[in-house]
């Protein structure tokens, strides 16, 4: 096995969030191999930095040349580099023929500078790099021009990219304000930017370091700067959504959360797999299939349910055939709007850790069977239920349960009314809980 190998010259965060480590996790996510040369030790945690070491520069020399002579680099990227003496090392290292990420981190959050000698910086650093990616309050400071909107975003890359020759600049308007974050990249020619939806989240450590190795690992692999931009885009806010909640101060952002999903996902499908397989082969389980037939919602693990493409139901729902036999109509899909999935998503956001949601028919010694095998249940009256807004039913019946209730029982079931059929929904944590239960119920009815 082969992978790109990327160096990123940056200060360690002893609290895991920006710096060195957070370079770290993005970039093996990103399928790059990071090595890493060391600047500095911050003393730092969410609250902030409260002493830095800096690394002495002949050091710092020999960090990168034994990387350098060992590894064949393929982009740098430059974070905290504390002073003019550690300039000129760096400066002299860099090789026109490997793309250099450069993001200008001035100040940390808590206001402490991380680089000093801003004048000799500009020539020994800034001028050397093929992208930079400084914040709007970054890129005021190093191009003279006040940044409160997107034109002056576009007026401040101008000017950096005439003043210093660096052919990329992009600008994260992270700090500005607006129902949009938009971040600008320009070229030389043209002006790209990308918004999106402007997060509140207070858990933002790390969202420059993270950005620009993000840009850094995609150059590494020989992908475009646009390409690049877009990826980062992407990933940022989904590591700003999951921020950690985590410390007393501003906890870090999550890019492992990117990956951690994903895989979630693919979990699902296959347990999706393995519960169809079941209902497949279970006799009797015509018995449980309404008229309007079932289907079973599976979401991955409740703390990162953000919306309904993160349960999946079956397309097809599952189906009693005239025969009695049960089919599940395959495939297993996210992000399908059913009964199942959307009251799985109320359950979920309720607070409960469910995971596992099947409708099933109303019949009295159904019930007798839940009851026998210990579960809590409770009737609701859909005659209470508001008229208005259409289509709410599903959150009605969680935020009824909870209300009345304080947890949500696991089986909820009603006696219908005029065209609705009555209905009993039961829900789990544990996949394999349900499918025993679900399994005795079929030995007894
Ligand atoms: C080590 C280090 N690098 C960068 C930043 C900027 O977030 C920070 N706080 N700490």
């Amino acid at each position: 096995m082969i992978k790109k190998v990327a160096m990123s010259i940056a200060g360690l965060d002893t609290g895991n969030g920006a710096g060195a480590e957070s370079d770290l996790k993005v970039m093996e996510i990103l399928g790059v191999h990071p090595v890493i040369a060391i600047t500095a030790i911050t003393v730092q945690n969410t609250l902030g930095i409260s002493a830095i070491q800096q690394v002495e520069p002949d050091f710092l020399k020999r960090e990168i040349l034994a990387l350098k002579e060992d590894f064949e680099i393929s982009s740098i990227k430059i974070g905290m580099i504390y002073n003019k003496e550690q300039f000129k090392v760096v400066n002299e290292i860099l090789d026109d023929n490997i793309p250099v990420v450069t993001d200008p981190v001035i100040y940390a959050k808590d206001g402490t500078q991380l680089i000093n000698d801003i004048e000799d910086y500009k020539k020994l650093i800034l001028a050397k790099s093929t992208v930079i990616t400084p914040n709007a309050v970054e890129a005021s400071i190093l191009s003279g021009i006040k940044i409160e909107s997107i034109k002056d975003g576009e007026n401040a890359a101008k000017e950096l990219y005439e003043k210093f020759d660096i052919p990329y600049i992009i600008i994260k308007g992270g700090h500005l304000s607006g129902e949009y974050s938009f971040d600008l990249l320009y070229d030389g020619k043209d002006f790209f930017e990308i918004g999106y939806p402007r997060l509140n989240n207070r858990n933002t450590h790390g969202t420059g370091s993270i950005f620009a190795s993000i840009i850094s690992a995609e150059l590494a692999k020989g992908n475009s700067i646009y390409d690049a931009f877009l990826t980062a885009k992407e990933i940022l806010q989904h590591s700003i959504y999951y921020g950690l909640n985590i410390g007393k101060g501003i906890g870090p952002i999550d890019p492992v959360s990117y990956l951690e999903k994903k895989s979630q996902k693919y979990s699902v499908l296959e347990e999706m797999r393995i519960f169809g397989d079941f209902i497949e082969n279970t006799e009797n389980f015509w018995k449980l299939i309404p008229e309007v037939q079932s289907n079973f919602a599976h979401s991955i693990i409740p703390s990162y349910v953000s919306t309904l493409e993160d349960i999946a139901t079956f397309r097809g729902r599952i189906i009693r055939r005239w025969d009695k036999k049960v089919v599940v109509g395959y495939p297993a899909i996210f992000g399908n709007p059913t009964h199942t999935a959307r009251l799985l998503f109320s359950i979920i956001s309720m607070g409960e850790n469910a995971r596992n949601l099947i409708n099933i028919r109303y019949d009295e010694n159904i019930l007798k069977e839940f009851k026998k095998l210990g579960y809590e249940i409770v009737e609701i009256n859909r005659d209470l239920e508001p008229l208005e807004p259409e289509g709410s039913t599903m959150q009605w019946i969680a935020k009824y349960v909870k209300d009345n209730f304080s947890k949500i029982p696991n089986v909820i079931y009603d006696k219908g009314m005029k065209g609705k059929e009555a209905m009993i929904r039961f829900w789990t944590t544990d996949l394999q809980e349900m499918i025993d239960s679900l399994k005795t119920i079929c030995n007894n009815i």
